[in-house]
């Protein structure tokens, strides 16, 4: 028999980490444990002046849960947790994460939305990587699979959903505190795009950003969804800690480049889920590989496979590739994200993949 989450849970409270003399769980160490069949998996937070010093600590982990009857597979990642400052962390309240892609987990009944199934965070660790693409593309894929899907967009600092859903005119509320959201292409839109005037700059201070995104998580009309994909600014700001906190998130998908420096960003992104307690449902790689729109000849601009070899080594799932080519940023521009206008297309093809991906992991119906 396979080992259950709390079997993994009790193998990590056994190993003791030297230099602070506590143990990997009550410490706060050990986060995002998954076991499924008899796939392990999990990630020691750890100050990142200790470094390479802590390979024989994440061996003894592996070592104590292998020891565990059925264990098939332990993928244990050594993450460097941003503030170094804050070491020894403080224990967290209640027990790590859950790292398990499989059926969502009944919520607090106060970080629920009425109707939601789950929440997906959408993040990337700088601007400009094509987060808002994607998001709008997988949303479209996955109406397409045959699910009810909702767009929250909560890019406040540059809303895009708008003009790539094609969506426009201000949302209505009959009663003055529901807020209907809009719907295009099969997917339901709310966006802070949609409450102010398109070229107009927003300057959101903290506390007005946080109203915000709370309002549009609990006083917008979603309906039944099986899943809400919220569109995050890029970066690792107030608006991700403030949708920890105040929603129940399933989990979140990271965009990046392959590019180092992205890559660098998204390991921040990657970082602030996993002490957030939020777990990573996969990375996608996107401007994977330039498309010539002349002669449809492929190359590797920005390198390529670099978010891949990132999430092997981070034991996340890897959902898929989308390359850097001129008719996705068209259709998206254009208000009809290429999923939705060009579905027979290999570019499209490539989102109904990841979406696909998505549902087979993050998605799955219970077991
Ligand atoms: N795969 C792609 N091929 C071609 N163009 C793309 C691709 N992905 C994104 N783009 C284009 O790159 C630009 C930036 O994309 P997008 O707005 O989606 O990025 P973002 O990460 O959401 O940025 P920000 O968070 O700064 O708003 C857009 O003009 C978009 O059309």
């Amino acid at each position: 028999m396979s080992p259950s989450r709390d079997d993994v849970l009790k193998a990590l409270a056994t190993v003791v980490d030297p230099a602070t003399g506590r143990d990997l769980v009550s410490s706060g160490a050990a986060v995002g444990v998954s076991a499924k069949g008899g796939a392990v998996s999990f990630v020691i937070q750890v100050d990142p002046a200790r470094g390479s010093a802590m390979e024989p600590l994440r061996r003894a982990a592996v070592a104590a849960v292998e020891a565990l009857p059925g264990v098939e597979k332990v993928t244990a990642v050594l993450t460097a947790h941003a503030d170094a400052q804050s070491s020894p962390r403080p224990a967290p309240k209640g027990p790590p994460p859950d790292l398990s892609f499989g059926a969502p987990k009944p919520a607090p009944a106060s970080k629920r939305i009425e109707g939601v199934d789950r929440i997906i965070a959408i993040a990337s660790g700088k601007g400009g990587v094509g987060k808002s693409t994607v998001s709008a593309n997988l949303a479209v894929a996955l109406a397409a699979e045959g699910l009810r899907v909702g767009l929250l967009d909560a890019d406040v600092y540059g809303p895009s959903q708008p003009r790539m859903l094609g969506v426009s005119g201000r949302p209505s509320s009959p009663d003055g505190k529901t807020i209907i959201p809009l719907r295009n292409h099969g997917v339901t839109l709310m966006s802070v795009g949609l409450l102010t005037a398109e070229d107009e700059a927003v300057v959101w201070r903290g506390p007005m950003l946080m109203g915000a995104l709370q309002q549009m998580l609990g006083q917008v009309a979603w309906g039944r969804l099986d899943v809400l994909l919220v569109d995050l600014p890029p970066g690792t700001g107030d608006v991700q800690l403030t949708l920890a906190q105040k929603a129940e998130v399933t989990g979140a998908v990271v965009v990046s480049t392959p590019q180092d420096i992205a890559l660098l960003d998204a390991r921040k992104a990657l970082d602030m889920f996993a002490k957030t307690g939020v777990p990573i449902l996969g990375i996608i790689e996107n401007m994977s590989t330039f498309i010539c729109p002349h002669c449809q000849g492929e190359t590797q601009l920005f390198g390529h496979g670099g978010a891949k070899a990132e999430a092997a080594r981070l034991g996340a799932p890897f959902l898929g590739e989308i390359p850097l080519d001129l008719a996705i940023r068209v259709a998206g521009d254009g208000g009809a994200p290429i999923v939705a206008s060009q579905p027979g297309s290999p570019q499209a093809q490539a989102f109904r993949a990841i979406a696909r991906a998505l549902m087979a992991g993050a998605l799955a119906p219970a077991e």
